[in-house]
């Protein structure tokens, strides 16, 4: 049995291989025009007129109520005071900005493998899509060397330094907003085994997931990357100056989650949907994209150890889903994809 995230991938993509034409992936920057085969039908409009995505910090005495209310309501909330530097926000940036600005047959050498979660490549998303996304990305789990060795043959020591200590402070920072989500719920450290026994969620895994957007000279017709929820129990996404994040707000429509300098947005995953019994919400979201300014997102997905049962709380009655471990949950978001939800309710 997978006991690794990139083990329970690789089982999961054996079954289901997401074969995209990566060889014909096109130079998204350099198009005058959106191809047919990257035409969406044109965005449906979105909300201007609604309160914003809230905006918490995290050493407010209150930051337990706040971050439960915006749970609840939103399923999405941004953090300042988070304990990340600027200097490292920075520098994952312009790393990422020196992959994705590499030609296209050099960032193809780091192209993910059919059966594989890692390196670089389209939104595997798209294949329940008909049209592709207007996006690329690039994917780590556990270490970057093997890939950044094929593209940087010689230069791949700083990439992997700044994604490696990045990943570090992700994973503190997610232990540390787990339990002001799940304190917010009323759970304490005893009430989760698998956050072992200093509570400091050691066996977690987590994925590591670079986007780029780049301009597009048809922004309404394009789509950066479509409606999804995260498999997570909770996401931290960082993006630059750029907007292009939306999450769907129950009755307001399409709200944009604007770029807060410093800031990292959270959201709440399908996990967290499980286990507090739907409580708190997993958030639709999306990016799209826009005429100018070529967009960069960093996204840390975090989860629990692969192997551990998650199920909603015992004292939310009656359950609403049944126990699923996250390598099935995976798998079956890679069949179901946004009906995988669904498919685990009883
Ligand atoms: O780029 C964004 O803002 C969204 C990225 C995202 O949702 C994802 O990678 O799962
Ligand atoms: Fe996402």
């Amino acid at each position: 049995m997978a006991s690794t995230l990139a083990e329970a991938y690789a089982e999961i993509y054996r079954d289901q291989p997401v074969h995209l034409q990566y060889h014909n992936h096109l130079d998204l920057g350099s198009l005058g025009e959106v191809p047919e085969s990257h035409a969406w039908p044109p965005l449906d409009n979105y909300s201007s007129s609604v309160e914003p995505v809230p905006v918490i910090d995290l050493t407010d005495p209150e930051a337990v109520k706040l971050v439960g209310h915006a749970c609840r309501t939103w399923g999405v909330f941004q953090v300042t005071n988070h304990g990340i530097s600027m200097r490292l926000l920075k520098d994952v940036e312009s790393e990422s900005w020196r992959l994705f600005s590499l030609p296209p047959q050099q960032k193809l050498k780091a192209a993910r493998s059919p059966d594989g979660i890692s390196g670089y490549g389209l939104a595997r998303i798209s294949s329940f899509f008909p049209k592709l996304m207007w996006s690329e990305g690039f994917t780590i789990v556990e270490s970057p060397v093997e890939h950044a060795r094929q593209l940087w043959p010689q230069d791949y020591s700083n990439f992997c330094a700044v994604m490696e200590e990045y990943q570090n402070e992700m994973k503190q920072l997610a232990e540390r907003l787990l339990w002001l989500v799940l304190g917010s719920l009323g759970i304490n450290k005893k009430d989760i085994i698998w956050a072992g026994p200093k509570g400091d969620f050691g066996d977690a895994s987590a994925a590591l997931h670079l986007n780029s957007y780049p301009p597009c000279p048809e922004p309404n017709r394009a789509m950066g990357l479509a409606a999804h929820t995260d498999s997570t129990l909770l996401t931290i996404l960082y993006q630059n100056s750029t907007s292009g994040l939306q999450v769907l707000r129950d009755g307001a429509g399409w709200v944009t989650v604007p770029p807060l300098a410093g800031g990292l947005v959270v959201n709440i995953g399908d996990l967290l949907h499980i286990l507090s019994n739907g409580e708190y919400r997993t958030v639709l979201h999306r990016a799209v994209v826009n005429r100018t300014h070529h967009r960069l997102s960093i996204v840390y997905f975090s989860g629990p150890p692969t192997n551990v049962q998650i199920s909603p709380l015992s004292r939310l009655v009656p359950p609403l889903y049944r126990p699923v471990t996250w390598t099935e949950y995976l798998g079956a978001k890679a069949k179901h994809f946004n009906n995988a939800l669904s498919s685990i309710r009883l």
